[in-house]
């Protein structure tokens, strides 16, 4: 495993990837996808325990994963005060004092995600700190609103200031091989995104098995999304590594076949640590070091970052405070 020390964790924007256009679907290339299953399975059971990251070194990929966070709200009850104070933690992730011992001062998140209606207060919040408001669209979670309306939505969030879209596909099509018609409204979302970057919600944990949920990225891709995106967070089962490994597979495949980078984005029951950690390991030996940056790839998380800066801390003090201080994300 290559390893990234503290003196590796950039800031530095990295070079602007081409934009994925996407592709004419091609089915031919769907119906050669094969996954195996017990592989697999194999290969993410062993990825946690080969977890071997320790002091200093631990320290420089929490901080990575704190920069690849999507600082999340999404629920009902979400107000323009929760959404002003979830903005102050992504301008301000992990304590000052804490960011000065661990040589990270500018650290900060990669999005606020939050629901349409909270795009005006985040954006408000955030004014000149560069990071950007992604808005859940098209009838989140379920997207089983009218086409009309999912279209109109997301022009509605991308006129409102919203600079990424996270989309949810019609799980019917998948589950019913209607890929023609899943890459038809995937590329009308994205034409509808304009410059606004689209992740593709997957919600993998409704798709069945991983063959599937590797056909569904790849039409994704085919269509155009900047990222493929695991899950809601709504759903029964959503950011599993099985999943993921699946997902970063095929977007190495297109990677090879196109020499366009796609991102990826696990999302929905992220929330301690050790796991972020896996997930990094997980991309950088799947996909190389590249892809572990915010331009490629994104944890969407509500209540990760708290446990994250709670290690941060035990690494500079060496104690460990209570859960309940770290509250907010
Ligand atoms: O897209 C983000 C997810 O909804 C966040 O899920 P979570 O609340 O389980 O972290």
């Amino acid at each position: 495993m290559q390893t990234l020390g503290q003196d590796h964790v950039s800031h530095l924007p990295q070079a602007m990837e081409p934009r994925n256009e996407g592709l004419p679907l091609d089915l031919g290339w769907l119906r050669a996808v094969r996954v195996n299953t017990a592989a697999v399975l194999r290969r993410t059971a062993t990825l946690p325990a080969r977890r071997s990251l320790k002091g200093a070194q631990q320290a420089a990929w929490l901080c990575k994963a704190v920069e690849c966070i999507d600082l999340t709200t999404l629920s009902g009850d979400d107000t323009a005060a929760r959404v002003r104070r979830l903005c102050a933690k992504a301008r301000q992730p992990v304590r000052a004092d804490l960011l000065k011992a661990l040589g990270q001062p500018g650290l900060r998140v990669g999005a606020v995600c939050v629901y349409h209606e909270m795009i005006a207060p985040a954006l408000e919040a955030l004014e000149g700190s560069g990071i950007p408001v992604a808005a859940v669209s098209t009838g989140f979670p379920a997207g089983l609103s009218p086409f009309r309306l999912r279209l109109a939505e997301i022009g509605e969030s991308v006129a409102a200031g919203a600079q990424e879209i996270d989309i949810v596909i019609s799980r019917r099509h998948v589950l019913e091989g209607k890929w023609e018609a899943l890459h038809d409204e995937l590329c009308a979302f994205r034409a509808a995104c304009g410059p606004a970057h689209m992740k593709a919600i997957l919600a993998t944990g409704e798709l069945g098995d991983l063959r599937t949920v590797a056909r569904a990225s790849l039409v994704a891709m085919m269509a155009g999304a900047d990222f493929i995106k695991t899950s809601t967070g709504k759903e029964p089962v959503n950011a599993t590594l099985p999943v993921g490994l699946v997902m970063l597979r095929m977007i190495r495949d297109y990677h090879a076949r196109t020499g366009l980078r796609v991102g990826m984005k696990p999302a929905g029951g992220i929330s301690r640590a050790k796991d972020a950690l896996t997930w990094l390991i997980m991309v950088q030996e799947e996909l190389g070091a590249r892809w572990v940056s915010p331009d490629l790839f994104r944890f969407g998380a509500s209540s990760l970052l708290g446990d994250i800066e709670r290690q941060l801390e035990h690494h500079v003090t060496d104690r460990y405070s209570a859960a309940w201080r770290h509250g907010m994300g």
